[in-house]
């Protein structure tokens, strides 16, 4: 290819000969040609050198070595350039073969190339470079332009990019070679060029077909003799166009996202820090660009907040590694949100993560509809109870979890008695009202734990997930019974509603859903049939258990009411005096049916009802008027015990109402003992030692009670302001075998009270053997059948009266 004249190239253009001197050589080493710069270099004309051998012009400095023109092919060569004048010129000389074929051997180029300091001027090599070659292999079109505006020359690659031949170029105006309403933007550069030197513009080269190309034209004014014109390239920058408006697409959808999007940097050992944020970044979050850059996206996450993904995203950025993550962050102002963040690296040319690139999508309002759907899903419209679906999900887990923990759990049917009624008497409304007030009122019964749910009419189903005293569960659930059956006030009018409860026990009644609803479903029909309002268990056994539970919890208060309680005294005895120092107080019930019921049966009972309360109080008044009546016949060095239950010691106002007992008896507190066992006062340690201490404040002695059962350790034991330990009697043993395990503890206990500085007693004595070891180990009093059982008053002051002692 050959750069294109207009007219000959030779007329337009000098295009001057090489700059380097070459000779052409024969086979031979004999000079067939040269060129322009040789004759310059030498100063030989034509005649002068035709046919010489290279040898007369060139003295090589190696002439000895090399014979033949063909060995100093590649090889460069020094020597000396004899010019016509006579003078020498030193020079490198490179031979070339004209002919790269073995077979077809033909002459060899002699580039001979001044050495040190002769070397041409930059300007002598530009012209004699040759012009036609460089232009036709330019990366870019080539064009000379005159004034009129049409091509005097230009390279093939415009041809290409007009879908032109050569001979239509010339004939257009070059303004036609673009699109019209860029054609006087056109204009002006070129004119611009040719007035002030130079000019450059972007602009689509449209072909003969259609073909469009955008370029970067530069354009300068030059001459041709004495022709002004305007030479230039352009530059072929279609694909940097393309991917330029690439660039601003996703630039701009960037920017315009409603996804929040950071850019955070990682290279050079960054700690991925914000480089950019976009503005939902900045409408999402309340951070602006200028407040975040250069910091760690970390600093808006919630602390001890979804741990796991947090974990997940510094794993994956660790590792360079894509990642999906939902988890909460805080916006500027505090508010959380919750965010379902998607992080991806971003590689460099080569392939190393430099960036990673985050959308935060802020899914709080769609979180919180899922969860309202899900609630929705899952919960009775009117009452906000769980609904049937939830009911079974969480029945059937509770089953599990009880069968695979060895525990017990309870499910009750509840079915409102006389519901139509209420609905047909006073209206539907009404009956919602109602529903809803039992539902809260079924709510607050029971703990977070447990399920309440409404079926829909008027059953209501609870799932007690872990209950395994079925005592407590029968309270319970009578509880709820008795809280349901209170009467409603709606709209002025008081509605009545009563329930059937039925109950049924997993897995004991059941190890699968269907079975455990069906004996519930059963019990409930049991208790309807029953006449109403009452409560069934699906097990007649635990029907009987309940039952007595029951009717004994309705005597028990009504005996207290009435009176039919009785204190009896147990005197104790200090061991080595055999005097009678003191006495416990057990309390009995003389129920006027059944005869003396003992405390072991009705204590239990009173605990779990709260009946213990009025019984305790009662028990302390009737301990305090036996003191002061001792008092008055002169008995007045005396203790009386009386057992206490952690309920009472939790009260609050349990000293001030001990100490009105007190003062309204004249009893000083220092005649009164507390006993606790250690079991209850180990419940609540802590609890426990602040009530010990209120009481010891007061006076009144302590003591604890069935000591060395309840694992108390020595440092609790010594923070307890007691007086006294009391020996559990399943420690004294036969009192006969001295290496008897019993002994040993006993022995022990003993010697850790009087470290301690308390007083021991030994209580459930009933031999002499027990007797005399514990004598024989120190032991300060005794109580039990081998003395005495326990006394009533009257029996206690006979006793005192007449100095009763236990034989020494
Ligand atoms: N085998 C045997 N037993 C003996 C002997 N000497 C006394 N006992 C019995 O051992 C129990 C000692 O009372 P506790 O360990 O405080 O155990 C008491 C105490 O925990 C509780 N209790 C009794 N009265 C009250 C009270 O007023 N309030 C409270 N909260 N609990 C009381 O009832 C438990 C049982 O009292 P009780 O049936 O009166 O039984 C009494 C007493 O009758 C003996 O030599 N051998």
């Amino acid at each position: 290819m050959q750069a294109r004249p207009a007219g000959s190239l030779e007329e337009v253009v000098n295009l001057s000969p090489l700059p380097l001197a070459v000779f052409v050589v024969d086979a031979a080493g004999r000079i067939t040609s040269w060129n322009r710069a040789c004759e310059k270099l030498a100063g030989y004309g034509a005649a002068d050198i035709r046919h010489c051998s290279l040898d007369q012009i060139i003295a090589f400095d190696d002439p000895a070595t090399v014979t033949w023109i063909g060995d100093r092919v590649n090889e460069d060569s020094t020597g000396e350039l004899i010019c016509a004048d006579g003078h020498r010129v030193p020079v490198r000389v490179t031979v070339a073969p004209q002919s790269l074929d073995p077979d077809q051997p033909g002459g060899y180029s002699v580039i001979v190339v001044p050495r040190a300091g002769l070397a041409p001027t930059r300007y002598a090599l530009i012209q004699d470079l040759p012009i036609a070659d460089i232009i036709e292999e330019l990366p870019c079109v080539f064009y000379v332009i005159d004034q009129s505006g049409h091509l005097l020359l230009w390279n093939h690659q415009l041809e290409d990019a007009l879908e032109m031949a050569s001979e239509e170029l010339p004939t257009f105006n070059v303004q036609n070679f673009f699109d019209e309403r860029d054609q006087a933007m056109i204009v002006e550069k070129i004119l611009n060029a040719f007035e002030r030197g130079r000019s450059y513009h972007e602009a689509d080269l449209v072909g003969k077909h259609g073909k469009r190309t955008t370029f970067l034209f530069h354009c300068s004014r030059a001459s041709l003799g004495s022709l002004p014109v305007v030479f230039g390239t352009g530059l072929d920058i279609t694909s940097r166009k393309e991917a330029e408006r690439g660039l601003r697409v996703r630039e701009r959808a960037m920017y315009a996202s409603v996804n929040a999007i950071v850019i955070t940097c990682c290279a050079d050992g960054a700690d991925n820090v914000i480089e950019y944020v976009n503005p939902a970044f900045e409408q999402i979050t309340g951070y602006t660009l200028a407040e975040v850059k250069g910091r760690n996206p970390r600093f808006m996450r919630v602390e001890d907040c979804d741990v796991g993904e947090q974990h997940r995203i510094h794993d994956a950025v660790a590792r360079r590694q894509s990642v999906r993550a939902v988890l909460r962050n805080r916006r500027k102002n505090g508010e959380i949100f919750w965010n379902d963040l998607r992080i991806d690296p971003v590689g460099s040319m080569e392939g190393e993560v430099t960036h990673f690139v985050g959308v935060i999508n802020d899914i709080t309002e769609a979180r919180h509809y899922e969860r309202r759907l899900q609630h929705l899903a899952h919960h009775d419209a009117l009452t906000g109870l769980a609904n049937r679906t939830l009911l079974l999900e969480r029945l059937k887990a509770a089953i599990d979890a009880a069968s695979s923990h060895r525990r017990q759990g309870a499910l009750a049917f509840l079915d409102l008695d006389n519901f139509k009624h209420i609905n047909d008497t006073f209206g539907h409304e009404a009956g919602d009202a109602v529903l809803r007030e039992i539902a809260a009122r079924l709510r607050d019964s029971m703990r977070e734990e447990d399920t309440v749910a409404r079926l829909g009419g008027d059953e209501f189903v609870l799932v007690i997930a872990e209950q395994t005293d079925v005592t407590q569960l029968a309270c319970l659930v009578e509880r709820v019974r008795q809280s349901v059956s209170a009467p409603v006030v709606v709209e002025g009018k008081e509605i009545l509603p009563g329930t059937s409860i039925g109950v049924s026990l997993f897995p004991q009644d059941g190890r699968t859903v269907d079975a455990v609803m069906r004996a519930a479903d059963a019990a409930m029909y049991h208790a309807k049939t029953l006449g109403r309002n009452n409560v069934q268990f699906y097990s007649e056994e635990l029907n009987q258990v309940v039952h007595q539970h029951l009717l004994l919890e309705a005597s028990l208060s009504r005996a207290i009411r009435n009176g039919e309680l009785v204190l009896g005294y147990q005197p104790k005895v200090d061991l080595r005096t055999g005097k009678v120092v003191g006495a416990e107080a057990l309390v009995r019930w003389q129920h006027p049916v059944d005869g003396i019921i003992a405390p072991d049966i009705f204590i239990p009972v009173a605990e779990q009802t709260g009946l213990i309360i009025p019984l305790g109080d009662w028990v302390l008044d009737e301990a305090c008027a036996t003191l002061h009546a001792l008092a008055a016949v002169g008995i007045e060095d005396f203790v009386i015990a009386v057992n206490l239950s952690a309920r009472q010691l939790r009260q609050r106002r349990f000293v001030n109402r001990l100490a009105d007992t007190l003062a309204r008896h004249g009893v000083p507190a220092h005649r009164l003992e507390l006993e606790v066992t250690e079991s209850q006062l180990m419940d609540h340690p802590e609890e426990a030692r602040d009530a010990l201490a209120q009481l010891k404040l007061l006076g009144v002695r302590l003591s604890i009670d069935d000591f060395g059962t309840g694992y108390s350790s020595l440092s609790h034991l010594q923070k307890f302001p007691v007086d006294c330990i009391k020996i559990d009697r399943s420690f004294l043993g036969g009192g006969t075998d001295p290496d008897d395990g019993h002994e040993v503890i006993t022995r022990a206990i003993i010697a850790l009270g009087h470290n301690l500085k308390l007083q021991v007693i030994a209580e459930g004595v009933e031999t002499i053997e027990q007797l005399t070891f514990l004598r024989d180990h120190d032991c300060d009093q005794m109580q039990g059948y081998y003395f005495s059982p326990a006394l009533a008053q009257d029996g206690l002051q006979e006793m005192l009266r007449r100095d009763a002692r236990l034989p020494m």
